[in-house]
């Protein structure tokens, strides 16, 4: 059962004047490195993607799990495209990855794969979309680096890894059960996930053992999870926090994740290690 007594913390990042060197980036950068290292999450509170855009980006999505299985196949034979579903312990989970935002049009392939009209729409929305998070993300990683006194080492991580954004449904069907959808604890590779749930479900393992419901349905609410890599690089500074999901609700659950990984060919390390 999820737990109601420990609370992850919410983290505005609404204000205008959230710039470096100023008193509310300093007062957010001391919450956002708390949070990672007590929790390795928190809830973002984030206007900056349009109310249009996040609601499209879930339109769309619904549209692509509705698509026969042929298409998801189609999908997954392209480079760097996966998916992942039919999997015998929980065979109503179905995801889409793509690195679609480091391949130039990336976006297209995949709208031109689900689409016989390319969708536009979904192109421009997903754009839109993970422009917006991609400076949430490196807000956040600015102020890690900040708080660990590693600001020269801001260009370096920032130029470092690739994203990856992935769609996930969860698919309930009446008399089924959660345990068919639901997504095993674990803990992710990369520096950090950004991750939006069109209803809750997403649960974070607390160091007291209980697991914690996360709480991500308001419109401007993003979760920001820290991972493996970013535990790695910091020297164990921060939490990679374990997470799953467990659907709880008689609808489909559709999350949107961004995951940032690591370049394959750079070589994560505490950088206070690689200058001795
Ligand atoms: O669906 C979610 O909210 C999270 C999914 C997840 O943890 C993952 O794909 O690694
Ligand atoms: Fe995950």
């Amino acid at each position: 059962m999820a737990s109601t007594k420990v609370k992850i913390p919410t983290i505005d990042f609404c204000n205008l004047e959230l710039k470096p060197n100023t008193p509310q980036w300093e007062s957010t950068k001391v919450q956002v490195f708390e949070a990672l290292q007590e929790f390795g999450c928190f809830e973002a509170i984030y206007d900056k993607v349009p109310n249009e855009i996040r609601e499209g980006m879930f339109d769309n999505l619904k549209e692509v799990f509705d698509f026969p299985l042929s298409k998801l196949i189609e999908y997954r034979e392209k480079p760097f495209h996966i998916y992942d579903g039919k999997i015998p312990s929980i065979p109503l989970y179905g995801s889409v990855s793509s690195a679609d935002l480091v391949l130039p049009n990336s976006v297209e392939t995949f709208a031109n794969t689900f689409w016989s009209d390319g969708n536009p729409n979904f192109s421009n929305v997903a754009k839109s979309y993970f422009k917006q998070l991609m400076e949430l993300y490196e807000m956040v990683t600015k102020m890690v680096l900040e708080s660990l006194g590693l600001k020269n080492y801001i260009d370096e991580i920032l130029s470092s890894n690739f994203f990856v954004s992935r769609f996930t449904n969860y698919k309930v069907i009446k008399g089924e059960g959660e345990n068919k959808s639901k997504l095993p604890p674990h803990t992710d590779s990369g520096y950090l996930t950004i991750i939006k749930q069109n209803q809750n479900g997403l649960q974070v393992l607390y160091k007291n053992g209980e697991w914690i419901e996360l709480n991500n349905t308001s419109p401007n609410s993003y979760i920001v999870l820290s991972a493996n890599d970013f535990m790695a690089w910091t020297n164990n500074s921060l939490t990679s926090a374990e997470h799953r999901v467990v659907p709880t609700r008689d609808k489909d659950r559709l999350s949107i994740q961004l995951f940032s990984i690591p370049h394959p060919d750079y070589t994560v390390k505490d950088p206070k290690r690689i200058s001795g």
